[in-house]
This record gives structure tokens, C-alpha cells and sequence, in this order.
């Protein structure tokens, strides 16, 4: 495909301005959400990928229809999705506008009958997320950023989308964690970032249940892929919290092999 048109760049960065992107993107989400749970219903069968991780076809397929109706909106701005790269490796890097996919995070919940599986679409300019699409199948909630500066959302079951906002920092933080941690690793996890409990959770939604203000933290030192976090982050952020590497500085995307190291997300 050619390189998107100065037009194009145009119409995408004033549909970001006005949150008709994020509408859009959020549609999508939610369209891919349902080819998942045409593959849920029926039952799902895990491959294994090079590097070991789970794939199924629901990955696949939910792929596939973000990737046609991105470039039918916004013909030729560049795509890092996750079964793209793993079948056809990752670009050498990305400048400008890009759009990071991850069709179906935690897929090893997914292939396990866990809920907490999700859809993600991100969209970042100068290596900064600046709008967001996470959608849960299982539970039929959608959470997206709004139109830019102008907060986020979450809806259910189609209905209409309501604003959500971190809350304030209690005095017992609780944070979310990665269900891939032992018991004491999550323990000592979580009281270097000053919080008392923890729950264990797969996927992005660990992000978008901190943007609606139910968790205070969800700190992270194994890696993940930058679509793993890239959505959810641009939900968290334009829902009053942030996202912080040890150095104290923001998430940034479109790193070497879109990696991210060690970070922790925070609500209020
Ligand atoms: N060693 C590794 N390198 C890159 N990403 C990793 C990883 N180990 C786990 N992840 C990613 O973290 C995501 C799961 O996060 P969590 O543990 O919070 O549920 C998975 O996404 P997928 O399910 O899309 O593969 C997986 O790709
Ligand atoms: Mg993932």
C-alpha cells in the first residue's frame, strides 16, 4: 500500500481533534469483538508461535477486520499489529503516525475460559499515544479516549458511551497485577509502589479498570509488546492518569522491536 496522502494525514489528525476517530476506532474494536466471540462460543483451539506465546484463530480473523476498516478510513498510515509482525516481522522503525493492534490481548485467559481477554487499537504521533480503543468480548464494555484533551469513555452492551475519570489516591491503594506473577512476586511488586492489595488480572483491561477509577496502580517489570499497552494507556491517560518508566519519564512507542520495559500506571 502507498504511503498515506498529505490529505489523509490531514483528515486524520482533525478527526483526532474532534473524537470522531476515536468513535471510529471503538467501532471497530467493537466489530472485531464480536468475530471473537463468534470463536468464543464455539470453543478455541491455541497454537504456538515462535517466541512460545499462544495464537488461535479469533487472533487472526479480529485482525484481519481491523486492519481492512483502518485502511478504508485512513488509507496508508502505517500498521504494527501483533500477528502481522509475528508472520511478517516488525518494521525497522516508525516516525510520525502509526497505528499499534493487539486483536486479542491475553490470550492465554482467552484460551483458559478467563474473561479478561481484549481487543486493542492505538494510535500514536511522535512516538506519544494520542487516542485509544480497548473493548472486552466477554463482557461487552468498551472503554476509548475522546475527542483531544477531552476526557474518556466507557460503555455497555451498545448502550451510551458515560465519562470516566482515575479517583483520587486512597489511603490503601490497590493495585492490579499480572496473573503470570507468583503470589510473592506480586506482593513485593506491589509495596514498592505504596499499595496494600492486589488482584490478579490478564490482559489491558488492567489499565481501563484504573481509568475508571476501580484500581490505583498496575506496576510491571516483565516485558511487553507496545500494542500489549499502547490502548489501554491512551484510555488511562485521557482519563487523568499517566504511565511512568523507572527514569520517571512517560511511555513512549515505537522503540526498538516495540518492546517495553519496566513501567508502572497510575490513577490519581
Ligand atoms: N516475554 C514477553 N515479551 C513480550 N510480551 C510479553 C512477554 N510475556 C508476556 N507478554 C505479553 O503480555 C500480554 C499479557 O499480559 P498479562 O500478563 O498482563 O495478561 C500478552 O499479550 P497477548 O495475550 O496479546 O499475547 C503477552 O504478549
Ligand atoms: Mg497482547
Amino acid at each position: 500500500m502507498s504511503p498515506a496522502s498529505p490529505e489523509t494525514l490531514e483528515r486524520l489528525e482533525a478527526d483526532l481533534v474532534s473524537g470522531r476517530l476515536a468513535e471510529i476506532i471503538a467501532d471497530i474494536a467493537e466489530e472485531a469483538a464480536e468475530v471473537i466471540r463468534g470463536f468464543w462460543h464455539r470453543g478455541v483451539v491455541a497454537e504456538r508461535k515462535a517466541d512460545d506465546s499462544p495464537v488461535t484463530e479469533a487472533d487472526r480473523a479480529a485482525e484481519r477486520v481491523i486492519l481492512q476498516r483502518l485502511a478504508s478510513e485512513w488509507p496508508g498510515v502505517q500498521t504494527v499489529a501483533e500477528e502481522q509482525s509475528s508472520d511478517s516481522g516488525l518494521p525497522a522503525g516508525c516516525d510520525g503516525w502509526f497505528w499499534l493492534i493487539d486483536p486479542l490481548d491475553g490470550t492465554r485467559g482467552f484460551v483458559q475460559g478467563r474473561e479478561a481477554f481484549s481487543v486493542n487499537i492505538a494510535l500514536v504521533r511522535d512516538h506519544y499515544v494520542v487516542a485509544g480503543a480497548v473493548v472486552a468480548p466477554a463482557t461487552h464494555t468498551s472503554w476509548r479516549s475522546g475527542p483531544l484533551g477531552g476526557g474518556a469513555f466507557r460503555r455497555q452492551n451498545d448502550e451510551n458511551w458515560h465519562p470516566i475519570h482515575v479517583r483520587e489516591r486512597p489511603n490503601d491503594p490497590v493495585a492490579l497485577v499480572s496473573h503470570s506473577l507468583s503470589d510473592e512476586e506480586a506482593e513485593r511488586l506491589i509495596r514498592r509502589h505504596g499499595c496494600t492489595q492486589w488482584q490478579a488480572l490478564d490482559s489491558s483491561l488492567k489499565l481501563c479498570l484504573i481509568a475508571e477509577g476501580r484500581f490505583d496502580a498496575y506496576p510491571r517489570t516483565g516485558p511487553t509488546s507496545e500494542w500489549d499497552i499502547a490502548a489501554g494507556h491512551a484510555v488511562l491517560q485521557a482519563a487523568g492518569g499517566r504511565i511512568i518508566t523507572p527514569d520517571g519519564q512517560g511511555l513512549m512507542y515505537g522503540k526498538p522491536d516495540f518492546a517495553n520495559g519496566a513501567f508502572v500506571a497510575l490513577g490519581g
